[in-house]
């Protein structure tokens, strides 16, 4: 595929001005919201988005507003010219690469908070930071005012946090989610994950491991909470330094399962490994 043409914008002017034009010609518009550091896991978005659409716009934008903990901010790589190279290859249309000051001008003042699903999970362990996720993908969203956008859902909690505040505010875009895309070896692909050692990126399987094992002893009907507690242990006894979070949810809603489930069901977690903060989440059959 040749996709010499990708172009680069970094204004919310030039990005509508080109988003208007493919509009005016009948063409459907997908985005794509990262944060750069790209990996398959992103490019699968893309794939799924050039398949669905005419045009593809990918922004790359390391969101200062969902970063609860400045060394994580401060740490989070950045590769911009690798990412265009990679997106060039995909066959993007364009970069949408804002400065934080485009973003955030002077006199910035506006928060989106979206109630319910934000709370607890990554919400709990990292607060404030899913306002700082909805504000940002709502300007996003309506800087490009694409057709449809495309998200992982290996950030599970965020599609729906997404999700509520599409319909909750009736943008007019289409929210499409796309499955985690993994290592050979079961990791979630995360641009995270690249700041573990050797010995940690070895050890950083187990998470996906532990996850699925305890999802077929729950979906086996095991007792819930035993089966939970022994997944927790099993990630700490594996040499993660805590757990955030391993709990089951309702994958409708996020609504805490406390029996073994009956309806489509998540399991997710996060957990420390080596100062990295590690998510992953899978389907409970039923
Ligand atoms: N392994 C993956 N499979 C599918 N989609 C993914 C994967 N990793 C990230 N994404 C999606 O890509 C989009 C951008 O994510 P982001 O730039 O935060 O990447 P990331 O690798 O998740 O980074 P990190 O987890 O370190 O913040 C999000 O919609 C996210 O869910
Ligand atoms: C959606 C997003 C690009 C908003 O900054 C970010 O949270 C991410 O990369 O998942
Ligand atoms: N992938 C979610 C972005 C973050 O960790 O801040």
């Amino acid at each position: 595929m040749t996709t010499a043409h990708m172009t680069t914008a970094h204004t919310v002017h030039d990005l509508r001005a080109q988003v208007m034009q493919w509009k005016r010609d009948g063409l459907r518009v997908a985005m794509v919201p990262t944060m750069g550091a790209l990996h398959d896991g992103h490019l699968s978005l893309v794939r799924a988005a050039r398949a669905a659409c005419d045009r593809v716009v990918v922004s790359i934008f390391v969101n200062p507003i969902q970063f609860d903990d400045a060394a994580d901010l401060a740490a989070y790589p950045r590769t911009l010219d690798a990412d265009a190279a990679l997106l060039r290859g995909a066959g993007v249309d364009v970069l949408y690469a804002p400065s934080a000051a485009e973003m955030y001008p002077p006199g910035f003042a506006t928060t989106i908070r979206v109630r319910g699903v934000s709370e607890g999970l990554c919400g709990g362990a990292r607060p404030g930071h899913f306002d700082g996720v909805a504000t940002v993908v709502c300007k996003l969203l309506m800087q490009a005012l694409a057709d449809c956008a495309f998200f992982g859902e290996k950030d599970f909690q965020q599609v729906h946090v997404v999700r509520r505040m599409v319909t909750d505010l009736n943008l007019p875009v289409e929210i499409v989610t796309c499955p985690t895309r993994r290592e050979d070896d079961g990791l979630a692909m995360s641009s995270r994950n690249r700041r573990l050692s050797a010995e940690g990126r070895a050890r950083a399987r187990i998470l996906p491991q532990v996850l699925t094992q305890c999802a077929e002893r729950i979906a086996a009907g095991d007792d819930l909470d035993t089966a939970l507690q022994q997944a927790r242990d099993a990630l700490i006894a594996a040499g993660f330094t805590s757990v955030d979070y391993l709990e089951l949810r309702d994958a409708r809603d996020l609504a805490p399962v406390t029996t073994t489930p009956t309806a489509p069901a998540r399991l997710l977690a996060a957990a420390w490994l080596e100062s990295v903060r590690l998510i992953d989440g899978v389907d409970v059959g039923v």
